[in-house]
């Protein structure tokens, strides 16, 4: 043991010096009173210390300032006794004044060697000057104290009389120090291990306490999981929780790894600490990751604007979502490609009041039946780790009959906490009809339906929506379009828009790319409309069957990229209209 005496007088350091020759342990020794001392003794955990000495006022500040311990030389029977014995004899009124253990061991010993004299407590340092004042008006000549006391009564004009440590004092402090350091030993090679462990823990650990400080956090976190913490979970909110509600469970995503994030309350300290624990789930994120995204739960601004919504059909299934999105049943959404379903997702988590948890978006389509088993394997899997979040299965109805059977097992033996949307672009009712769906799956995952109309049906939304476009593809590719022309918005609502708002987003884009002036043209539209969507929507085309299933799909096809304008559609395939109407009738 290494310890650092700090003697507020001279003569203390001395006495301690020639006490300490005999211990076994090394002691160093300096003078140092109030301010003086806590500057030497911040100083000595830095220089090797394990423990510091000092007395009184001294001993106290320091102990506020370091981290190592304090030990006191306290003010002991005899060192009292002695000093009464000297002042016994002295002439003039004399006082004693210090904190309550040494005015009151003062009153005690005075009393047994009935000497008479008077004590006063003071309770803070403050109180020191006001009190000899009194004592001085009084008529008091000699104060009997501590350090500070002493030097006080000395500068208002009274005779100061230090109560000063004896060898008894200094000895127990020294044995009090031994004690107090094989404890310390003991506790800090078991915080070493502690932290060690957490140090090399594979799960990010990290405390703050109600202001928001982080108290401590692990290698794991500090290197890892620092960043995409911040950046996706709202730390106060989280806090909060966990005080109020005592848990707290969230989702985050790094680098295509995903962590659960557990929140629990530190017991035992005197400020509420809030504990927050970063597992990586299970299973392979490596190979789930493809098809599965997690939007975090910073989603700030309303996916949908709702007054771009001009048609009537579109504001009944927004105001549907909203009303949906505060209930905990599942939601179906259907309609056929490019609708829009995965925004309205997007646009249910918004409204909930899970919006400030994960938004888990699991793209059915691109999973593989390896995938499936993994994502469904485990209890502790990624289907159940978003509970307080939403988790959007995309595409439901493109997965096989057997993973059907597996997701639908597992949702019925986990019950996932979070809210399930589904969405559908095929006939479901008719895929279930054909066995191609199952029927409990989807009965169980929609509890509530929202169907999204075609953008055929939904012309009115068409020239907001290409506004939208408009700008992000000005702002995709550094253009300054200004604005659309009438006729050229009038073009695209003849159209019929078989890729739905997908393929309106495609033309848009495309155009503006194109476009030389600072409107979009009719022209412009028309040109992409007529050359671009001929070639890409043919190479789409289902050439199964016989010729004459293939020519109606064709017809069929021209028809509706002619906004089902017949003769518009006749002219283009070089056939009468009278040709076409029988041709259509037989569709
Ligand atoms: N109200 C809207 N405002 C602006 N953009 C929209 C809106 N609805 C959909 N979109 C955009 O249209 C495209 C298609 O939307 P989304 O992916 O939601 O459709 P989907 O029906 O889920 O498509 P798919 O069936 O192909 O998976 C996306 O780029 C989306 O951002």
């Amino acid at each position: 043991m290494k310890a650092l005496a700090i003697a507020p007088y001279e003569g203390l350091k001395e006495l301690i010096i020639e006490l300490g020759r005999n211990q076994d342990f090394e002691i160093h020794v300096e003078v140092g009173d109030l301010e003086k001392g806590v500057e030497l003794a911040s100083r000595a955990a830095d220089q090797g210390f394990d423990i510091i000495i000092s007395r009184g006022g001294t001993a106290e500040l320091i102990q506020r300032k370091v981290s190592i311990p304090v030990i006191e030389i306290e003010v002991s029977g005899y060192d009292m006794l002695r000093v009464l014995t000297l002042v016994r004899d002295y002439p003039g009124k004399a006082a004693i004044v210090g904190f309550q253990p040494i005015s009151e061991g003062a009153a005690t010993v005075s009393q047994l060697l009935e000497i008479d004299i008077s004590h006063f407590v003071i309770s803070k340092e403050e109180e020191v000057t006001p009190t000899l004042k009194q004592l001085l008006e009084k008529g008091y000549e000699v104060i009997i104290g501590d350090v500070i006391t002493v030097k006080e009564a000395e500068n208002l004009g009274l005779n100061g009389v230090l109560i000063t440590s004896g060898k008894e004092s200094i000895l127990k402090a020294f044995q009090n120090a031994k004690k107090m350091h094989n404890y310390f030993s003991i506790l800090r090679s078991k915080l070493l291990i502690a932290q060690q462990i957490l140090q090399e823990e594979e799960e990010g650990i990290v405390v703050f306490d109600t202001t928001l400080n982080s108290v401590y956090s692990n290698t794991c976190f500090t290197e890892q999981l620092k960043k995409t913490f911040k950046a996706s979970i709202k730390i106060e909110e989280a806090v909060t929780e966990v005080i109020s509600k005592g848990e707290y469970t969230s989702l985050i995503e790094n680098n295509n790894i995903f962590w659960k994030v557990k929140g629990t309350k530190l017991q035992g300290f005197e400020t509420s600490l809030v504990l927050f624990r970063l597992q990586r789930v299970e299973s392979n994120p490596k190979r789930l990751s493809n098809g599965i995204k997690i939007i975090s739960s910073l989603m700030n601004s309303s996916p949908i604007k709702a007054s771009f919504i001009k048609s009537n059909q579109m504001k009944i299934v927004l105001q549907s979502a909203e009303r949906y999105s505060e209930k905990e049943e599942s939601i179906w959404i259907s309609g056929e490609k490019g609708t829009g379903k995965e925004k309205l997702a997007h646009y249910i988590h918004y409204c909930s009041s899970k919006r400030s948890f994960p938004l888990m978006t699991i793209n059915c389509s691109l999973l593989t039946a390896e995938q499936w088993s993994l994502l469904l394997s485990e209890e502790e899997g990624l289907l159940t780790s978003n509970e307080n979040g939403t988790i959007f299965l995309k595409n439901i109805d493109s997965i096989a009959l057997s993973n059907q059977k597996e997701l639908l097992s597992f949702l019925i033996k986990n019950h996932p906490k979070s809210r399930i949307i589904a969405s559908s672009s095929e006939n479901i009712l008719a895929m279930i009809e054909n066995s191609a769906f199952l029927y409990d799956l989807y009965y169980l995952l929609a509890q509530l339906t929202i169907s999204l109309p075609p953008l055929s049906k939904r012309k009115e939304d068409i020239d907001h929506i290409a506004r939208i476009f408009i700008n992000e593809s000005n702002t995709k590719y550094g253009k300054q379009i200004a604005g659309i022309r009438n006729e050229a918005i009038e073009e695209l609502e003849n159209y019929s828009w078989p890729g739905n708002i997908t393929q309106l987003k495609q033309v848009i884009n495309e155009t503006v790319l194109l476009a030389n002036g600072p409107f979009i043209e009719k022209e412009d539209i028309n040109y992409i409309l007529k050359t671009k969507l001929k070639e890409t929507d043919m190479s789409h085309l289902d050439l199964t069957g016989t010729l004459e299933e293939i020519e109606q799909r064709i017809i069929r096809q021209v028809w509706l990229e002619e906004g089902m304008n017949q003769t518009k559609t006749a002219e283009r395939l070089g056939i009468n209209r009278t040709t076409l109407w029988r041709k259509l009738k037989e569709l």
